[in-house]
């Protein structure tokens, strides 16, 4: 009988591993891919849609939810898994993310964050027992430490000082829900910035802490790609193996496929939803913006090596008209190819290291990405 938490490695190749976590709403596959689902809801993508393309979990908006409908009401309405009818796995942050990088104004104490409402500019405080709360009341199967992430460009010694309270935060949201306490497991968020000896601090602290996962934050906040790699490659490998690693806010094909060669197993991003609504595609065979003119007339598949739903049935011409005219269905039918794209990739990945051709398979995409 698996219980929420546990971690079995089946294979590895190189630092990359091919494992599965269990959850109180089922098993993942890793390495894997979250789709965002900011508000309850992976943008113009119904529930049915993203079973379809087989994504294992989604993630959720903690400080989005919390503000709106409130995470009171979810939890009246019986969760959040029930509210948006989606059966797996979910992932919540911890809203710390989006208030120190949407907020220009909130006050930091050791006590919390007192941040203002987009929405309405009501007044608003995050302790971090507050944030264990929120994502109680929603549900979510793997819920994440409230934590501080500090901008690109910090210095040294506020860096060293924000991930020393950090470290604090993430014990106080571990004694305020104990490990085993329910169906919800909890990671914590490795910072320390773009500092290798802080990374090494930040991590030997929360090791000291029961977690049954952790995440690397603190990066995908303006850095080049050089200095994301050099992080990943430095302090990923450091963390516990037996443990799932969660890179947070990552990334384009390359990034999540250097993440697994660091030994990284979990990954979110806005990138293929947001980039789908403006038109940005990707493909196997490298990035195209669909709104460019040579497209107007061709009647080719977006991806001849696509299975999805979007390449099976329209082509490029009419996926440009679509977004030329602003229709909603170019979002719809955008996202779901990018979203499906990246699923299919994490499928590839995982194929690849049971069968130990990983680096193959990297420098196939690096190829077809290199133009960038
Ligand atoms: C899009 N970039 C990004 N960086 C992130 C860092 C964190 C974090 N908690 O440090 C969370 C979400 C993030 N998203
Ligand atoms: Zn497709």
């Amino acid at each position: 009988m698996s219980t929420p938490g546990d971690f079995k490695i089946h294979a590895t190749d190189g630092e990359a591993r091919r494992a599965t976590l269990t959850t109180a709403h089922g098993d993942i596959q890793t390495p894997i891919f979250m789709p965002v689902g900011t508000q309850g809801t992976v943008k113009s993508l119904t529930p049915l849609d993203l079973e379809e393309m087989d994504a294992q979990i989604i993630l959720g908006n903690t400080y989005h939810l919390y503000l709106r409908p409130g995470d009171d009401l979810v939890a009246r309405r019986g969760g959040l898994h029930k509210f948006a009818n989606w059966k797996r796995p979910i992932l919540t942050d911890s809203g710390g993310f989006q208030v120190f990088s949407l907020q220009e104004i909130r006050k930091l104490s050791e006590e919390g964050v007192e941040f203002r409402s987009y929405i309405d500019g009501s007044k608003h405080f995050f302790s971090p027992e507050k944030a264990i709360d929120i994502q109680k009341n929603l549900g979510s199967d793997i819920m994440m430490v409230l934590d501080e992430c500090v901008g690109y460009g910090a210095d040294k010694d506020y860096t060293n000082k924000s991930l020393e309270m950090t470290t604090r935060w993430a014990k106080r949201c571990r004694d305020h829900y104990p490990k085993g306490s329910g169906g919800q497991i909890m990671f914590g968020i490795v910072q320390g910035g773009f500092y290798k000896d802080l990374r090494e601090k930040s991590l030997e602290q929360l090791r000291e802490i029961d977690f049954e996962g952790f995440a690397i934050g603190g990066l995908s906040v303006g850095e080049s790609t050089k200095e994301m790699y050099d992080i990943l490659h430095h302090i990923a490998p450091k963390m516990p193996s037996d443990k799932p690693r969660y890179l947070m806010g990552v990334g384009t094909p390359l990034d999540l496929l250097e993440g697994v060669s660091a030994g990284v197993d979990m990954f979110d991003c806005v990138l293929p939803s947001r980039n789908a609504r403006n038109g940005t595609l990707f493909t196997s065979q490298g990035k195209i913006n669909i709104k460019r003119a040579e497209f107007a007339e061709d009647d080719s598949p977006l991806d001849p090596e696509c299975g999805c739903y979007t390449c099976r049935n329209f082509t490029k011409a009419y996926l440009r008209h679509l977004y030329m005219a602003k229709e909603l269905l170019s979002y719809r039918l955008n996202t779901y190819h990018n979203l499906y794209f990246y699923l299919d990739l994490m499928k590839q990945i995982r194929a690849a290291i049971e069968n130990g051709t990983f680096a193959e398979l990297k420098a196939k995409y690096e190829a077809a990405y290199a133009k960038g």
